[in-house]
């Protein structure tokens, strides 16, 4: 197996948090809340964390969505303990981990960490790996906790193998049956699944959120895909330059997505510059409510790809229906879906439009098109200059 999968730096932050005189082994896990506190990490002149805060409740599995660069592992490495915060605090069920005059150590801290190199030790078997964090227990009792969870997750028969030897998947599971077997009241997962292929990808989500469910540990799981956050997350954290810019559950992002940021990260959109007047954006379609934005002021219309819709289709126009007339300029077809280009007489750029298959669009078709005003957002232009 490739050598990627097996990180120092990944390694070291693994051993650190499951380091001899660590966390042995709850007897059951209970959940923990994860707060942090105004919390701010520099690396020179930049700010990775400028000010953040956030609470995560017991239990709870939320997920941490942001940009590349814009600070999701480095609050991750902070609440593991292997990042000091330069201001602000974190607390773990209450107690303070992290803060102006306090410190606790990763080991002492109750979490679980897991990466998306699964930085497994490749110098010990499968069950060592396993039982890596369960040094303070009797050695017996040790291979049989890691023998349990290592059954749990289907790979009891590689227990003397090394990690080599396993698939991707395979391997990311072993991660995950050590990051657990400690029974940590808080699991921290950085992109832990975009080491696998599109097909595995989606059993392993399901498989780790059931098993995160019997744990009942609290969880936070960083990634940069939308659909993973809104598969896996009770609720979406999404961050831009070290701040948080919304959090709430999938519904909450998607429908009242706070900025356009947002708004782009959750579907795919038409946008289109509009100009206020009376609190309202006059578009082709009809005007369409602007609340909070005055007269003359400029703004971003947008309007999802799936929410327009085709009330009449015809190879060659004519005829009455409803909606406004539009041209497909381009028709690709997408599998569950068709996406159009289509020209709209008073929209400058032509309209993408996801329609499902079905209806019989072709380049050159006359299409009649409708939208739900409620289901358009307008934001103020600056809005989205910054993104
Ligand atoms: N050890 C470090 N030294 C200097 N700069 C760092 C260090 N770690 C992170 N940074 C910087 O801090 C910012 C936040 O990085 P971080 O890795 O937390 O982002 P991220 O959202 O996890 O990105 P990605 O999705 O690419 O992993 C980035 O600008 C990064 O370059």
């Amino acid at each position: 197996m490739a050598n990627w999968l097996f990180n120092k730096s990944s390694n070291d932050a693994v051993s650190n948090v499951l380091s001899e005189g660590g966390p042995v082994r709850a007897g059951a896990t209970f959940a923990a809340e994860l707060r942090f506190e105004e919390v701010s990490k520099n690396y020179g002149e930049r700010a990775a964390l400028a000010g953040l805060s956030l609470d995560i409740a017991p239990g709870e599995v939320l997920c941490l969505l942001g940009p590349s660069g814009c600070g999701k592992t480095t609050l991750l490495r902070v609440a593991a303990g292997i990042e000091r915060p330069d201001g602000g605090r974190v607390l773990i069920n209450g107690r303070e981990v992290a803060g102006p005059e306090r410190f606790v150590q990763p080991e002492a801290r109750g979490v679980g960490l897991m990466f998306q190199d699964f930085a497994l030790f490749p110098h010990l078997t499968i069950l060592e790996n396993v039982a890596f964090g369960l040094k303070a227990l009797p050695r017996a009792e040790a291979r049989r906790e890691a023998l349990t969870v290592l059954a749990r997750v289907g790979l009891e028969r590689y227990a003397e193998q090394y990690p080599h030897i396993l698939s991707g998947g395979q391997q990311q599971r072993v991660a995950l049956a050590r990051a657990i077997v400690p029974r940590p009241a808080v699991m921290l997962m950085d992109e832990p699944f975009s080491g696998l292929d599109v097909q595995l990808r989606e059993s392993m989500q399901q498989e780790t959120l059931a098993l995160l469910r019997e744990t009942r540990a609290t969880t936070m799981i960083v990634t940069h895909d939308p659909e993973e956050a809104m598969r896996l997350g009770d609720r979406i954290a999404v961050m831009r330059a070290g701040r948080l810019v919304q959090v709430g559950r999938a519904e909450d992002l998607y429908h009242r997505p706070a900025e356009l940021f947002v708004a782009r990260l959750f579907s795919e959109i038409n946008e289109i510059d509009v100009k206020v007047a009376a609190g309202r954006a006059a578009t082709p379609f009809g005007p369409v409510a602007a609340p909070g934005l005055g007269d003359g002021e400029r703004a971003t219309l947008c309007i999802r790809e799936r929410s327009v819709g085709l009330t009449a289709v015809r190879a060659n126009g004519g005829g009455e229906a409803q909606g406004l007339a539009g041209r497909v300029r381009d028709a690709r077809f997408l599998g569950d879906a068709m996406r159009l280009e289509v020209v709209v007489e008073g929209f400058e750029a032509p309209l993408n439009v996801r329609t499902r298959v079905g209806h019989d669009v072709a380049r050159g078709s006359e299409v009649r098109l409708c939208i739900d005003p409620s289901d358009v957002i307008v934001f103020p232009s600056s809005n989205g200059k910054d993104t």
